[in-house]
């Protein structure tokens, strides 16, 4: 019988065929992302803010970001909204590659692909043009729409967000939950694919944090934007349908809400498993059982043990 043989555009095209590429159907992908910083001159220091992150969001879901300070948070969001290029990796936004972008690619992305909402009220809005004036802005800059559209879009914006009263009102006239809110009707101006909040009520008290929570929420199930929420406060999982946690500038567990058979809303954690098979260990899960360096594993039927070194199994023998 006559062997027969595979061209490698064959093997290539098989291959191709066999493995999915990583993230492909997601609307934010990081993979492997690396973001070093040089500081100090001459005594140059490194500091590895994120050290191989990899995330998948899907188009439409609002994820909360949360983690220590330190951890690596603002970086990320910093590399999503294109203000700042990642050392190594990939990271793509709405099909955009943010490692490849011209400075023209980069201002159109970061005035129509993503809105952002920052921590600091201030500097979400100019102090001196009312709520009207500051929502129209993005548009004007953008070349959207004619004056009438333009108007009756940032009218339909701020009775979204339930500002409408606060129009004719400039920044200092109006409570920190209704100037992030009208941030977020500004953030929206030119109907990004994204938003990106870093920190977005961190300067509010927990009533009014909830206000501006439930105006995102509002805004990601109407408009349909995928919405990323970085913040230090765990308790913003309540929130959100997901929470990925970061840690050490790499996403190490995930908490996931979803409504039980019985109707009662579950709040499940995992440890978040990258695609070369590691998983970080939850720091007081080590501290509990004194776990250092190196610790057992074992495959069972339908989980796998984790033991500290000196214990478990057949250790030491
Ligand atoms: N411009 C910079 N130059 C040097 N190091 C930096 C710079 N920005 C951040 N870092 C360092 O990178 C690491 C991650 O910082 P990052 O601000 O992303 O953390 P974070 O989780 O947002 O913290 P926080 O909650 O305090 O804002 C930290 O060690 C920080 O000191």
């Amino acid at each position: 019988m006559e062997a027969v043989v595979d061209t490698l555009a064959d093997l290539e095209a098989r291959a191709a065929g066999r493995a999915p590429v990583f993230g492909a159907d997601a609307h934010i992908l990081c993979d492997n992302l690396v973001r070093i910083y040089k500081t100090g001159g001459a005594s140059a220091v490194e500091v590895v803010a994120l050290q191989g992150l990899d995330l998948l969001i899907g188009r439409g879901e609002l994820v909360a970001i949360v983690g220590a300070s330190g951890s690596g948070k603002s970086t990320l969001l910093n590399v999503l909204s294109g203000l700042d290029v990642p050392t190594a990796g990939l990271a793509r936004v709405a099909g955009v590659d943010l490692l490849s972008m011209t400075p023209r690619d980069r201002l159109r992305f970061r005035r129509s692909v993503v809105g952002f909402i920052w921590q600091q009220t201030a500097r979400n809005l100019l102090p001196y043009l009312t709520s009207f004036e500051n929502v129209t802005l993005p548009m004007r800059l953008a070349g959207r729409g004619s004056r009438r559209e333009r108007r009756a879009r940032t009218g339909e914006l701020l009775e979204l967000m339930g500002v409408a009263d606060c129009a004719e009102r400039r920044p200092g006239e109006m409570s920190g939950g209704q100037q992030q809110r009208v941030a977020l009707a500004v953030a929206l101006a030119n109907a990004p694919e994204v938003i990106l909040a870093d920190e977005p009520t961190g300067e509010l008290d927990s009533e009014t944090s909830d206000e501006v929570f439930a105006a995102l929420r509002h805004a990601n199930r109407e408009l349909g934007v995928t919405t990323v929420v970085v913040t230090h406060d765990s308790l913003v999982s309540e929130q959100v349908d997901r929470t990925i946690g970061i840690r050490d500038g790499r996403t190490s567990s995930e908490t996931l809400r979803r409504a039980s058979s019985d109707g009662e809303v579950v709040a499940e954690e995992y440890a978040v498993l990258d695609r070369a098979g590691r998983l970080q260990l939850p720091r007081e899960f080590m501290t509990a059982l004194s776990m250092e360096q190196r610790v057992r594993l074992e495959l069972e039927r339908d989980h796998i043990g984790v033991w500290p070194a000196d214990q478990g199994g057949d250790a030491g023998e």
